[in-house]
């Protein structure tokens, strides 16, 4: 199974553990603003590495994709969604989606 496919199994499967021993089952008892908070957080620490620390890119980008699937798992859309959409747009430049929008 893909490394990411194995996280997002994971994670679903600690809805309900116990929040002492798993970080992410205290994120699901937390609620989605706490998950929504700390993805954020993570997308700014991945913007200043870019930015200012590219040797951390990696690591940032790790802890981004990883609270990104904790959202997912509570919002219940799995990975596959996310393939399905991203497979739909395959080959359509965003220019040419975005002219069609504002068409
Ligand atoms: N990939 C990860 C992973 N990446 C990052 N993190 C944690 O995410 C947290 C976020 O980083 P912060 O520095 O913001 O943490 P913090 O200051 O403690 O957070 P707050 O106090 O702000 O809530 C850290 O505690 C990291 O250890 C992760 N925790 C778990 N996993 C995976 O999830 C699995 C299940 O984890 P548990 O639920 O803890 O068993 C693990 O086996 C791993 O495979």
């Amino acid at each position: 199974m893909d490394p990411l496919d194995r996280l997002a199994a994971t994670i679903r499967d600690r809805r309900g553990a116990d929040p002492g021993s798993s970080y992410v089952a205290s994120l699901f008892a937390k609620g989605r603003p706490k998950i929504a908070q700390k993805l954020g957080e993570e997308a700014v620490e991945t913007v200043i590495a870019a930015m200012a620390q590219p040797d951390k890119i990696v690591s940032e980008a790790a802890d981004l994709i990883f609270h990104l699937l904790v959202l997912l798992a509570d919002a219940d859309v799995t990975l596959d969604d996310v393939r399905a959409e991203l497979a739909r747009r395959e080959g359509v430049s965003g220019h040419t989606e975005k002219a069609a929008r504002n068409a």
